[in-house]
């Protein structure tokens, strides 16, 4: 591995080169690319801590996605609405967007742009052949605030197109070079304007073009926004109307079952199909392209499945499969598994984690609360993998001393630990170090490897052990089990290192070495 690596770097500078650009360009702008290759997502951009590397965990260079369009950031990574300030700045770098606004009030007519737009098309809001409305004046507003200018147009609010000392050094280059040629591969590029607005039925691409334009118009006026959802739907059970999928007309709300940092998710029925739906609800200006762009083509058994995409006035609603069933951090607060049960539910785990890895997905945030134990025939419960707001491309450029796929690695391992201290989560409970031994280098082999594939991940499987440890209990319980013979071990009240892997024993970094 060392020698690879190596041999990689030079690469490792391109790399570090274009994370310059890349940086540059998402803190002006906060668009995100389309999730081709990135260094690193995070939810720093909803104001999570997700990019604090665990204890001891080594993390690729973390980069801040920020506000798009003038929104700013927090300091603490989060996205806010564009301020006074950011709008005026925005304004500033749009100026055929101020040329239509100023034409607007010399003619004196209407400060709204709709009522400028709107006159005079009486098919505007009628739906078409597909179900879907044509473009109304509320449409043609949000096409009027989409006037292109040439960054917009090569790539929003481009860095390179607003930073003159940038644009000079592109100039100055022999030949000079043309501003799209600093754009990585598949960067965003402003929707056609002559999408259509509304909610329709689509497919993976569709919803991803859906995406990237609801990323856009969180810089639209809350009034326009208020007026038209916008949006894609990849699923049967999924039915809008008119380009509608709006609560109690097309579907209802049946209860909250879980909640995020900025978020409440809710478990839905479609009106029609009458089916169910997991609807994760998303202010605007916390929505992250990126969540989308990496989630949308996923289709695995353990892995939750995105089915929609819509934006309801200034919130946007990501639809996904519903899983029944209760987080794992739920689960083994109320039951006690052996450590065969646990590798058990590891084992599909991983399957999903190779999968996702095989197609260049970092989770990045693999734990408890983000694993729904989906019941199954047998007593198991089938683990699925939700929140996809951390996760990254893989770039296939080696960094000097970081696996990439590391936080996956460890996540897995944590989860494994956790599920094995069960409910009692003694600080430093772990498992027998034969067990620990052996455990390791499987996960290791399983999942290190980003070529292979979720099959092979079974056929290797170490079926044996999971039978083996079938009968050895994961935790001490209160009437006080031998520690020694289960391995765990307590530190002192005063240390207490509650849910965290002692990273000590596992080493995971040293799996890379
Ligand atoms: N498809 C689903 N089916 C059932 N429950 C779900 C589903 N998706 C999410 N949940 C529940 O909602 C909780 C929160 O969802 P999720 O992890 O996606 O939000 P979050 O990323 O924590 O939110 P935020 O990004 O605002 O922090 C999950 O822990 C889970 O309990």
């Amino acid at each position: 591995m060392d020698g690879a690596l190596s041999d990689l770097l030079p690469a490792c500078r391109l790399w570090d080169h274009n994370l310059e650009v890349f940086s540059a360009k998402d803190n002006e702008s906060g668009s995100h690319g389309s999730g081709k290759e990135f260094s690193s997502a995070n939810k720093g951009s909803r104001g999570q801590d997700c990019q604090t590397p665990r204890s001891g965990q080594t993390s690729p260079p973390t980069q801040v996605p920020k506000s798009s369009g003038g929104g700013g950031d927090d300091g603490d990574g989060s996205r806010r609405p564009p301020s006074g300030a950011d709008k005026k700045k925005l304004d500033c770098d749009r100026p055929s967007e101020n040329k239509t606004k100023k034409k607007t009030a010399e003619e004196g007519e209407s400060d709204s742009a709709e009522a400028e737009l709107g006159s005079g098309d009486e098919a505007a809001g009628q739906p078409t052949e597909n179900g879907m409305q044509a473009p109304n004046m509320v449409g043609a507003a949000l096409e009027e605030e989409f006037e292109p200018s040439p960054e917009l147009d090569q790539g929003r609010n481009f860095q390179g197109a607003r930073n003159p000392p940038f644009q000079s050094f592109l100039e100055d280059q022999n030949p000079p070079l043309p501003l799209e040629s600093w754009l990585p591969e598949g960067g965003v590029v402003r929707p056609d304007r002559s999408a259509a607005v509304g909610v329709m039925q689509g497919d993976c691409g569709q919803l991803n073009e859906a995406a990237r334009r609801i990323d856009h118009e969180r810089d639209l006026d809350p009034a326009i926004l208020a007026e038209v959802q916008d949006g894609v739907l990849m699923d049967e059970g999924l039915i809008a109307e008119n380009g509608h999928y709006i609560e109690n007309d097309q579907f209802l709300k049946l209860e909250q079952i879980g909640k995020g940092a900025f978020s409440k998710v809710f478990l839905i029925e479609d009106n029609q199909s009458k089916k169910h739906y997991a609807v994760k609800c998303v202010p605007l200006e916390r929505f992250f392209l990126y969540e989308v762009l990496l989630w949308s083509d996923l289709e695995h058994n353990n892995i939750g499945h995105l089915r929609g995409v819509v934006r309801t006035g200034s919130e946007v609603l990501l639809i996904s499969k519903y899983i029944p069933g209760q987080t794992l951090e739920q689960m083994v607060t109320h039951r006690v598994l052996s450590q065969g049960e646990a590798l058990k539910m590891v084992r599909p785990l991983s399957c999903g984690v190779c999968y996702l890895h095989a197609k260049d997905v970092v989770h990045n945030d693999i734990k408890l609360d983000n694993i729904i134990g989906e019941p199954c025939r047998n007593s198991l419960v089938n683990p699925v993998l939700v929140d996809f707001g951390c996760a990254m491309r893989r770039v296939h450029v080696d960094m000097e001393g970081v696996n990439q796929l590391t936080p996956d690695v460890d996540g897995v391992m944590h989860a494994l630990i956790s599920i094995l201290q069960g409910p009692k989560r003694t600080p430093r409970a772990r498992i027998p170090p034969s067990t620990d031994e052996r455990l390791k280098q499987f996960i290791k082999g399983v999942l290190e490897d980003p070529e292979r594939s979720a099959a092979k991940t079974l056929e290797n499987w170490p079926h044996h052990l999971e039978e083996e440890l079938d009968s050895v209990p994961a935790v001490m319980d209160d009437e006080g089990l031998d520690e020694a013979s289960i391995g765990v071990q307590t530190l002192p009240d005063e240390n207490p290192r509650p849910c965290e892997p002692p990273r000590a024993e596992w080493d995971i970094c040293g799996f890379f070495d």
